[in-house]
């Protein structure tokens, strides 16, 4: 499995060229373009790491997923999706323009910034501080890593440049979607994307997905399996964005891409991979990342259907 593996990201690099490191987080520009990375996650404990899996970048949107599951053991499902719709939307992912569209106004699915907003808005907790703790707490239980951190300057970077995201949340606060604590919210959303992690921190995350929301090391249920699966499907339909059906046709397994260079993938019962290359293509998915997955699926014939 090693050296299939270092192969791949070897065949792979050459994409990197291609892609671009994002500028609308101005310190994410500050980025390591040309790595590339993987690790993968066993049910039965056997974990392999390839290339710069040691790599640390943001998770950024791959948080979305969890903060998903999180709620909807908050409040189950009827609730949330009161609040978000559950159909991908053939737009980019910080898009606005489908949010006015549906009556009454919410936004189309939990994947994209807008409906991230809303579902981080319900987690509960009294305040931002005690919403944000709550997170950390639930990553570094799924992760098995109480090491993991926000990172200060892309969090700060990302509240002082986000006013596409600021003016979706103030929108959603006039349509009844969000409450009037609109700064705080998005404040928890920045920084649940702030999150510090490696591959081996998503791979762990999507085994966890992939054990249907049982945490290995103690056999504990920690989340609904049906909440689980939705999470999965959303992956699948909304995981890479507009990118989404190109995906499920090459790659074939649920995916969560983040601007920080990140994807989670989750093959059912079997594994959680982690990938990470911060160049991007122009969807906002890694350029090189993709290829991998791609890669190992049809290797390991890891396609769901
Ligand atoms: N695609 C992403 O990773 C986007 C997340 C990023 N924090 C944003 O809100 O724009």
């Amino acid at each position: 499995m090693q050296a299939q593996l270092e192969k791949i990201l070897d065949k792979n690099r050459n994409k990197i060229q291609y892609g671009n490191l994002p500028t609308y987080i101005p310190e994410l520009t500050k980025a390591n373009k040309d790595a590339l990375g993987i690790y993968i996650s066993q049910p039965d404990g056997k974990e392999f790491g390839a290339g710069d899996y040691g790599y640390k970048f943001t998770i950024q949107s791959i948080s979305k997923v969890i903060t998903l599951i999180m709620a909807l053991e908050d409040w189950g499902p009827a609730y949330i999706f009161e609040k978000v719709g559950m159909e991908p939307t053939g737009d980019a992912f910080n898009s606005m323009m489908k949010l006015e569209i549906v009556r009454p106004s919410k936004p189309f699915n939990p994947m994209i910034n807008a409906g991230a907003i809303a579902v981080t808005s319900m987690i509960k907790g009294n305040s931002p501080e005690e919403k944000i703790d709550r997170i950390m707490k639930f990553f570094k239980l799924i992760t098995q890593n109480p090491t993991l951190e926000i990172n200060k300057s892309i969090y700060m970077s990302e509240k002082k440049t986000g006013d596409r995201n600021r003016a979706m949340a103030y929108f959603m606060k006039d349509v009844g979607v969000i409450n009037e604590d609109v700064e705080g919210n998005l404040d928890v959303y920045f920084r649940q994307c702030s999150i510090e992690v490696t591959c081996k921190d998503i791979s762990r995350i999507g085994l966890f997905l992939s054990n249907n929301g049982i945490l290995k090391e103690t056999g504990e249920q920690l989340i609904n399996p049906e909440y689980t699966k939705i999470a999965k499907a959303f992956m699948v339909t909304c995981g890479m964005y507009n990118a989404s059906g190109e995906f499920a046709i090459n790659v074939g397994i649920p995916a969560k891409s983040g601007v920080g260079g990140g994807i989670m993938a989750v093959v059912p019962g079997r594994m959680g991979i982690g990938v990470v290359g911060p160049s991007l293509d122009e969807k906002g998915n890694s350029i090189a990342g993709i290829g991998v997955l791609k890669d190992i699926s049809k290797e390991l014939d890891l396609s769901i259907f």
